[in-house]
């Protein structure tokens, strides 16, 4: 590796460049081996080759990966680090602008959205969504019901999930349990989330290639229909508003920024919808699908978590909002699955100032890194030997107390972490038992997992079969 003298202010005794890929071509960088298809799981897999921090740069970029905890506590602490509104985020701009998720931290819209928000994701407000999110999971189950037969697990955990952010947020319903067809919305958004998964990775020629063969208008025309759905949804709460705040939107429409008194505005009040679908469902939806298809390759697991359900609801006509909080293995179960399956796969920082990295490695003021989950998630001096199996008991409290917390972010670090997390486990938790209490489940899938890519981790291919018990 070759020691860099005099570039950075590193009081480091010796400072180098971290590893590259192999194959580092004259000008054009580090181009042989991208993956532009699976890049998020092509980059463990790289990790897990160079170690815990490897750099890619392509055209002059510079990228720096890190996959172990140790480094990531250090990108985590704010001091030195904020969020990074990187590359595949910018792509996301054109839908969302600055939406809570894409912001840069000092633009105003984030500090007001934040303040007048985060009341709306207090464990407290998770009660109010209760009752809505639990009709979804009756909805889901009669669809499955009236239709016996084989199920794709993504895509019913992803109507489940649309249909509870659409209804918890803003009272629209996509009717994803009432026909076969993709609601015109949903297409969209997936056929424009598919766009910016491809225009993230910087693959020389794509801009021009997506002008040429008429991608990029497909695109804005897919963004304007979402902006027309959105805006009418907004235009029709204006014109017949609740009486008391029930969802984002009533909050987003009602309520002032405690410390300015300002609200926010129109546009921003789109972009906070949008923000909270693309954010709000893919995640989730694939956690979940990840968990129901490590609980059925995991028959001891699934059992467990069984039981605790069984013996909770006994007799229970229906689920009450205290019950999903006592639902330790159930969220053990969920824990677990993020662990080895970080559905959001990582995040970026860049630093405030010139540091070093792990004591060696150079880093200038505005430089990016990426925290990959995966790598930091199964970093075995902090994970063990054991750290790709599937083993919920590892978020026993002992367990966890036992641990660095930086070991485990999958809803990122800091101040923009996840606002949805309480939303996300009550939800998942709730659907999870529910499944496990009254169904038998089966799923067949191919010996390898296939996962796919869309800015998330989304498990392909995996059919299910659900007995009713
Ligand atoms: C398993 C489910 C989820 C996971 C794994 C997840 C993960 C994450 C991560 C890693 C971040 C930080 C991104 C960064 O630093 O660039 C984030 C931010 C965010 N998430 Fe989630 N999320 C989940 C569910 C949700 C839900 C259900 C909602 C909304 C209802 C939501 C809304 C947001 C928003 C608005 C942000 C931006 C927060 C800010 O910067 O102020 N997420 N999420």
């Amino acid at each position: 590796m070759p020691s860099v003298s005099g570039a950075a202010t590193a009081s480091a005794s010796r400072t180098s460049y971290p590893p590259h890929p192999p194959k580092r071509v004259p000008l054009l960088g580090d181009v042989l081996g991208l993956d532009p298809v699976k890049p998020m799981q092509k980059t463990a897999r790289m990790l897990a080759q160079l170690g815990p921090i490897y750099q890619r740069r392509i055209l002059g970029l510079r990228l720096t990966f890190v996959g172990g905890a140790a480094l990531a506590a250090e990108v985590n602490d704010d001091a030195v680090w904020r969020k990074a509104v990187a590359r595949p985020l910018q792509k996301l701009r054109p839908i969302v602008a600055d939406g809570l998720f894409t912001a840069y931290d000092d633009e105003p819209n984030w500090a007001k959205a934040h303040a007048i928000l985060a009341p709306a994701f207090t464990q407290a407000s998770m009660r109010s969504y209760h009752d809505t999110m639990l009709g979804v999971v009756d909805e889901m189950c009669t669809a499955w019901d009236d239709t016996p037969g084989e199920l794709d697990v993504a895509a019913e955990m992803t109507k489940l999930t649309l249909e509870t952010i659409g209804r918890c947020g803003f009272g629209y319903r996509f009717g994803s349990f009432d026909s076969g067809e993709l609601d015109p919305f949903v297409q969209a958004m997936s056929s424009a989330l598919g766009y910016v998964q491809k225009q993230g990775i910087p693959v020389p020629g794509r801009t021009l290639y997506d002008r040429v063969t008429g991608r990029a208008r497909e695109h804005r025309r897919d963004i304007d229909h979402m902006f027309t759905v959105v805006d009418d949804v907004i235009a029709d709460r204006r014109s017949a508003p609740h009486q008391d705040p029930r969802d984002l939107l009533d909050l987003m429409l009602a309520t002032a920024d405690p410390d300015t008194g300002e609200r926010l505005d129109p546009v921003n009040v789109r972009n906070q919808i949008l923000t909270f679908l693309v954010a709000g469902h893919e995640t989730s939806s694939s956690a979940l699908a990840f968990a129901l298809y490590l609980l059925s390759s995991h028959p001891g697991e699934e059992e467990k978590a069984r039981g605790e359900v069984d013996a909770l609801w006994a007799g229970v006509p229906t689920v009450g909002f205290e019950q999903v909080a006592k639902l330790r293995t159930v969220r053990r179960v969920l824990d677990e699955t993020l662990r080895l399956w970080p559905t959001a796969p990582g995040y970026f920082r860049e630093a405030k100032h010139d540091t070093v990295l792990g004591g060696r490695y150079p880093i200038r003021a505005g430089q990016m890194v990426m925290v990959v989950l995966q790598g930091v998630h199964t970093d075995p001096a902090v994970w063990g030997e054991d750290a790709d199996e599937f083993r919920p008991d590892r978020f026993l409290p002992e367990e966890v107390r036992a641990r660095p917390g930086h070991a485990y972010k999958p809803f990122g670090t800091g101040i923009r972490a996840c606002i949805g997390r309480q939303f996300a486990y009550h939800e998942m938790i709730l659907a999870l038992a529910t499944i496990l209490h009254r169904y038998r489940i089966t799923i067949d899938s191919a010996p390898t997992l296939d996962v796919r890519e869309q800015l998330t981790f989304k498990p392909t291919g995996l059919r299910m079969t659900v007995t009713r018990r």
